[in-house]
């Protein structure tokens, strides 16, 4: 027995909270409508051959959008045996629209009223068994959400499917039922009975597509058409709003005779919230405070610690379990390191003044196998007794561990004396973490070891721990972080709140050609751009869409979220401005090629209007939460094991291989500049030498950054780890402005492959996307340029031919910018505009 169920109802109805709890499949759900936009099949649980289908949500069988063609193209082109019909409860007259147009369809409909917990709060009442006789199908009450009522829905619609037929209830008036019996006789006799209203009535509509794929022909077409003006001289309307307002009649007496509003003329509190959070003059502020918090959390306080546990401990050194000592190990690492520099420092200007040092340094080694803490006291006492004494004040140069900065200090003989005390309280030895409490060595430690007592050859160490380690700890080392960002945004959408955003935004971005629906591909795109491009789909006009599609990868997707941390903790300190800064720089590029854009040819068009229902607040569970995290999270991870990985590899392997010496070989770390990496490099460095930054690392990082953009932090981590941290060789290789200039661009340029491929797919049309694809990267280099050129003009460093290039680029811009443009305040195309 094999039965196809159709999950069809209105967007934002519940359909895929019930699909996923029919068929235990992960699909998202989001507080808005559009969230779904393709087809999804699963297997109805404990059912064997019971296939579920969840579909876009849909407000009538006349499309308007794509993701709706989708649906309705399922639905009529391959008939399901059963339409289970999601009704939401709380807005059943609305809901019900749709309803009336499925029952004509001649396939059997069960009606499922969900929120049913929501209904059940407000005090309303549904009159489930007048309904269900006035529709004549099965109704059954479910809640989606709290999983009551699910199977019986289910089940019902699987006896449905084998055993009865849903006869359309309605009537529209006389005059139209006698088009209709004519068309039927007329036209549509050869089809299955049950099949025969719905053509009936979209001929009646005059509905071209249905003409076309019926093949009517001109004779009966003109039949037809004599009864269509009758009936619209009848009732003085034309033939479509007829339809429409009937339905409409009908509905509203199927709510008097069965629907109870508890409340009826207050405001629920969701309007009451509404009235403040989309208001003219608080709408923005709320919206941007909302937004600094959630990267303030995420970005700053908790991700910030979370990462910096993962980076320092997990893939570092290691970590003090549950924190416990790490303070007491911190004060007494200070301590010790304080001292140490001092007596460093002294022996390395008594070394310079000509005294022998060496048999000293020899005794303080600890690295070395005949180190003795009693020996090593005994040869800095002498040198503090005797040759320090005449030596005066030292001054030595300290490198600053974060920025590798040299720094002049200078110490007395007093001050040596006290390190020196210091120094041997300590045994001459720096303190092992792990006597401060629980101490967990972290991942690379523990791959070394495993690899030194399992022997292994060198280049493979170097692979696994200088690569594989490295390349993808720097990328899972961000994954907290990201995760804290993901659960509050998953909140924010859950809860209701995105949907706003796109309507309080839309009065903005209407001025720069995106409709305020573009909103939410964007923000589906901070968390990864392949199903932001997609969610695109929702969008009526084709020009708002392509624009959207176009921009929607300038803002920092998750994968870009840790190379903008590792720019602003090697090169700006760890500034939280950087971070914050990335989002603005999105959204400036967002916003500058929409009114650029706008105004060539190809974005010449009709404004459209803004149309979205806004849902109903409600506190969210925190499984959903919790799952479209982890959902967002988890591709996240994924691709770390496996793109990134093979990168990592590749990069490792180009790194370390190449021509020096006159042979090919395996290179040691100063050989690194004749890898084959480099030659590839060098070869292509030039191009961004104008942005500043033309050194082969930088070049190569940001070409494997298309591949994935998590990339890059592996490939930095490669080639700049070397010796010493990654992030003082960084902190040298770059200025701040070059820095900067190498974060825009990579920011800004064509998103990685899998990101291309959705483009491509959504634009279905070769020409659209190499040109997305190619404005994205002139704007990105065009806009680093600014960033290195004028930042250089400031700074008092000036390249002539590269700052004229950048003013002609900036003059250019603002031409754009201000260049007048109407958009026309008529419609050229026919808009139809029903009740
Ligand atoms: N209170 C309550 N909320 C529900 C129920 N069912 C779904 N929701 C919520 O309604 C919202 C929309 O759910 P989805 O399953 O994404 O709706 P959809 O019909 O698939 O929406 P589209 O894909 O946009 O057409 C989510 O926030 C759900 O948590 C329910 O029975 N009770
Ligand atoms: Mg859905």
């Amino acid at each position: 027995m094999n039965v196809r169920i159709a999950l069809a109802g209105n967007p934002n109805c519940g359909k895929t909270t019930l699909f996923n709890a029919l068929t235990g499949s992960n699909q998202f759900v989001g507080n808005w409508p559009g969230v779904t936009v393709e087809k999804k099949e699963g297997k109805l649980k404990k059912h064997d051959g019971v296939i579920v289908t969840d579909l876009p949500g849909i407000y009538s069988l006349s499309p308007y959008t794509l993701e709706e063609v989708v649906a309705r193209n399922y639905l009529i082109g391959e008939r399901p045996d059963v339409i289970l019909n999601i009704v939401d409860g709380t807005n059943l007259e609305r809901n019900l629209y749709l309803t009336t147009q499925l029952t004509e369809l001649g396939i059997p409909v069960v009606i499922a009223v969900n929120m049913m917990d929501v209904v059940a709060k407000n005090g309303d009442k549904i009159n489930v068994a007048e309904l269900s006789r006035e529709l004549g199908c099965k109704i059954v009450e479910i809640s989606a959400l709290k999983g009551t009522g699910i199977m019986t829905a289910a089940e019902e619609a699987i006896k449905a499917a084998q055993n009865s037929k849903t006869v359309p209830m309605h009537t529209f008036s006389g005059a139209v039922e006698h088009a209709i019996a004519h068309i039927e006789e007329e036209v549509l006799h050869n089809m299955p009975e049950e099949q025969q209203r719905w053509y009936a009535i979209k001929i009646f509509e005059r509905d071209t597509k249905a003409i076309e794929s019926l093949g009517v022909d001109e004779a009966s077409l003109a039949h037809i058409e004599n009864d269509i003006v009758a009936a619209e001289k009848e009732l003085d309307d034309d033939a479509e709003s007829i339809i429409t307002n009937e339905r409409y009649v009908y509905i509203a007496n199927l709510m008097k005779a069965c629907y109870k509003k508890k409340n009826a003329g207050k405001l629920s509190t969701s309007d009451k919230i509404d009235k403040i959070v989309t208001s003219r003059l608080l709408g923005l502020p709320i919206f941007a405070v909302i937004m600094f918090l959630v990267y303030y959390i995420s970005m700053v306080t908790i991700g910030s610690s979370a990462t910096d546990w993962a980076n320092d401990g997990l893939f570092g050194d290691g970590w003090h379990l549950f924190g416990i000592g790490s303070s007491a190990y911190g004060d007494v690492a200070d301590e010790y390191g304080e001292a140490a520099q001092i007596v460093n420092g002294y022996i390395e200007f008594a070394g310079e003044k000509g005294v022998d040092t060496e048999e000293l340094t020899a005794a303080l080694d600890t690295e070395s196998e005949d180190f003795d803490a009693a020996a090593a006291k005994t040869a800095l006492d002498g040198f503090v007794n005797s040759e320090a004494k005449d030596l005066g004040d030292a001054t030595y140069t300290v490198v600053d561990e974060e920025t590798m900065a040299d720094e002049e200090v200078t110490s007395s003989y007093d001050d040596l004396k006290d390190a020196v005390e210091t120094y041997e309280k300590y045994d001459c030895t720096e303190p092992d973490p792990a006597d401060y409490g629980v101490w967990v060595p972290g991942v690379p430690v523990l791959v070394e070891n495993a690899l030194d007592a399992a022997n292994c050859a060198d280049w493979l160490k170097g692979l696994i721990l200088d690569g594989i380690v490295a390349g993808v700890g720097a990328v899972l080392g961000f994954v907290p972080q990201m995760l804290v960002l993901f659960l509050l945004l998953a909140f924010l959408e859950a809860c209701g709140y995105m949907a706003r955003i796109a309507f309080v935004l839309d009065r903005v971005f209407r001025k720069f050609g995106l409709s305020g629906k573009s909103f939410i591909p964007m923000l589906i795109g901070t968390g990864c751009g392949v199903p932001g491009i997609m969610a695109s789909r929702t969008i009526e006009n084709d020009r708002d869409r392509k624009m959207t599609i176009m921009t929607t990868t300038f803002i920092p997707c998750g994968a870009k979220v840790p190379f903008i941390s590792m720019v602003a903790g090697a090169i700006f300190g760890g500034s939280a401005m950087i971070a914050t800064s990335a989002y603005f720089v999105g959204m400036a590029a967002i916003i500058v090629s929409g009114i650029m854009l706008k105004k060539t040819k190809m974005f010449a068009g009709d404004p459209a209007p803004f149309v979205m229902e806004l849902p109903a607040y409600h506190l969210p569970t925190l499984l959903n939460v919790l799952r479209s995290m982890w959902e967002r999270g988890w591709s996240f991870i994924k691709k770390a094991g496996t793109i990134i990985l093979l990168s990592t590899i590749f990069v490792w392997f180009t790194t370390y291989f190449g021509f020096a010496d006159g042979h090919f070989g395996m290179l040691s770390e100063e050989q690194i500049d004749s890898s084959i990496l480099a030659v590839i490099g060098n070869a292509i460095a030039w191009i961004f030498a104008p942005l500043g930054w033309g050194n082969w690392q930088a070049a190569v990082a940001s070409i494997t950054g298309l591949v994935a953009k998590e990339n890059i932090v592996g490939t930095l981590g490669i080639l700049y780890g070397g010796s010493g941290s990654v992030y003082g060789n960084l902190a040298q290789a770059f200025t701040q402005i070059s820095g900067y200039s190498f974060l825009v661009f990579n920011l800004l340029c064509a998103p990685c492959f899998a990101a291309i491929g959705a483009i491509k797919r959504e634009m279905n049309n070769a020409k659209w996307t190499w040109f997305a694809i190619g404005y994205q990267c002139v704007f990105a280099y065009v806009v680093a340029l600014m960033v290195n050129q004028f930042g250089l003009l400031f700074t008092g460093s000036i390249n002539v031919i590269g700052t004229i290039a950048a003013l002609a680029v900036l003059v250019f811009i603002i031409y754009m910018l201000f260049k007048p443009y109407k958009e026309s305040n008529t419609l050229k195309t026919n808009v139809k505009i029903s009740a």
